[in-house]
């Protein structure tokens, strides 16, 4: 009896169950012999309703591609689809719908608005995007995140540990059905690290979102339900659940 291809070969993961997918990414700075190339033709399927870390050297592309995935920056070329909606080639107008819809940020640079106050900050994207936020769910991070006390101030009456909480808590307060977190325990002491990790693992566990982590820290990928290994603008190596030494060692490894 002959099979058809279709049986042999093994199926790609359902469309419903990848929350973000990445075909062939390039990206280039500069030209000639000082042309830099973050992004080499990279292609990632990130899971849906799980949490995915994202490691490798300094310099190997991971804060780009978290850029050119959440559509704040373009690829030169390939294409990124988040959830049902091809993510290049959209307008602005539309790429803005899309993020303030589906995706949540932390990222490095905080971007907090100046003038506003914390809780002013943490409820813009809402405020922008014309979601409610649940009160239940703002009391509940900024309970989490210890910033009770702080939602009168304004950035620059804050230290960088609280921006940065400030900026996860407005990443979460939305509930986006994607999240993206670039190095978001950075500035932060272990306990308010772990408590942000805990917070990023709860809306994977209990709210279904997807959360992908670009980390130095071998401890906090540990959190993660998988996590995918970047060297020279390519993913080389993904590997589930692993311990934080095992994650160090791979890390090692990458660098060599
Ligand atoms: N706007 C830019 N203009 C020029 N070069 C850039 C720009 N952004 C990134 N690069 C270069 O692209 C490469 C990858 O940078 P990227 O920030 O993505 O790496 P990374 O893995 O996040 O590094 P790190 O762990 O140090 O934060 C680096 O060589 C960087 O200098």
């Amino acid at each position: 009896m002959t099979t058809s291809p279709e049986t042999t070969t093994s199926a790609p993961p359902a469309a419903a169950a990848v929350a973000v997918r990445a075909e062939r990414l390039s990206k280039s700075y500069g030209a000639g012999d000082a042309a830099v190339r973050p992004l080499r033709e990279l292609s990632l399927e990130i899971p849906r309703a799980r949490f995915t870390a994202i490691m490798g050297p300094s310099g190997s592309g991971k804060s780009t591609l978290m850029h050119v995935l959440a559509g704040l920056d373009g690829p030169d070329a390939g294409r990124v689809v988040v959830g049902d909606v091809e993510l290049t080639g959209l307008d602005e107008k539309r790429l803005t719908e899309q993020r303030r819809a589906h995706i949540g940020f932390i990222f490095q640079a905080y971007n907090l608005v100046p003038a506003m106050t914390a809780e002013e900050n943490i409820l813009l994207p809402a405020k922008l995007g014309r979601t409610r936020v649940d009160r239940q769910t703002f009391d509940a991070v900024v309970d989490r995140l210890g910033l009770r006390d702080r939602l009168g101030h304004r950035p620059f009456e804050l230290s960088g540990g609280q921006q940065q909480r400030v900026a996860v808590a407005r990443a979460l307060v939305t509930r986006p059905a994607v999240i993206f977190a670039d190095e978001p325990t950075g500035n932060l002491d272990h306990t308010t690290g772990a408590e942000v990790l805990q917070l990023l693992r709860t809306a994977v566990d209990e709210l279904d979102q997807t959360v992908i982590m670009v980390t130095h820290d071998p401890g906090a990928a540990a959190v993660a339900d998988r996590t995918v290994l970047l060297d020279d603008g390519r993913v080389v190596d993904a590997l589930e659940g692993q311990s934080a030494e095992t994650l160090a060692a791979a890390l090692v490894e990458v660098g060599r």
